[in-house]
């Protein structure tokens, strides 16, 4: 497999050029990726712009459209809000921290055979400048900024790109599809918000 040479981005915009360049190749080197990734030191004055927050639920903000083979979007977390167990439609999915914590709880697919609530494998809280990575294969997560006083901002990347994934009851382990906005603003569009 052939390997792009891994030199630190020092700006988001670095950042996006070796993400173009690193997916370029048909497959993906998911190391590589969230190395380069964490190895970005988030400022906040390079991704300010895209970064709008809702009061109820967390927002989604498109900021690169990675030549049809990923999504690179800012993810932000006001006080509280969080995701509802979710899927990632069988896309490579990368999450960064760009300012706060989050707490991210992973879950197993719920057996069809068994009706019944879902139990919660693993939880961890992600750190600034930390990258995670899940994909249907390890299972299905959910993402919650827990303080009450810090929001939470994260870069996350999205291939091959994806609009409808599947969110889970956590109680009964049913699913619903939902279609995905890329910008959220105000209570119009959909995302996985839940609030807590
Ligand atoms: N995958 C979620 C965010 S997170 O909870 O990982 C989304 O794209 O909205
Ligand atoms: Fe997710």
């Amino acid at each position: 497999m052939e390997h792009t040479e891994l030199i630190k981005p020092e700006t988001l915009e670095d950042l996006i050029q070796t993400l173009h360049k690193i997916f370029e190749s048909d497959s993906v080197n998911v190391e590589e990726v969230q190395n380069i990734m964490e190895s970005y030191e988030s400022k906040p004055h390079e991704w300010m712009k895209y970064a709008k927050f809702d009061q109820y639920r967390y927002t989604r903000n498109l900021v690169n459209e990675g030549n049809g083979k990923f999504n690179l979007m800012i993810l932000c977390w006001g006080e509280g809000h969080g995701s509802s167990i979710h899927d990632h439609t069988d896309s490579h999915c990368f999450l960064k921290l760009l300012q706060g914590q989050l707490k991210e709880t992973l879950f197993d697919w719920p057996d069809r055979k068994l009706q019944g609530g879902m139990q919660q494998k693993s939880q961890r809280v992600l750190l600034e400048n930390q990258c995670a990575y899940i994909n249907d294969s390890i299972g299905l997560h959910r993402v919650e900024n827990v303080s009450h006083t810090e929001t939470a901002v994260s870069l996350h990347l999205y291939s091959p790109p994806f609009q409808t994934c599947q969110t889970f009851d956590q109680r009964t382990g049913h699913h619903n599809t939902l279609t995905l906005t890329r910008a959220l603003s105000g209570l119009k569009g959909f995302n996985i918000g839940a609030v807590l």
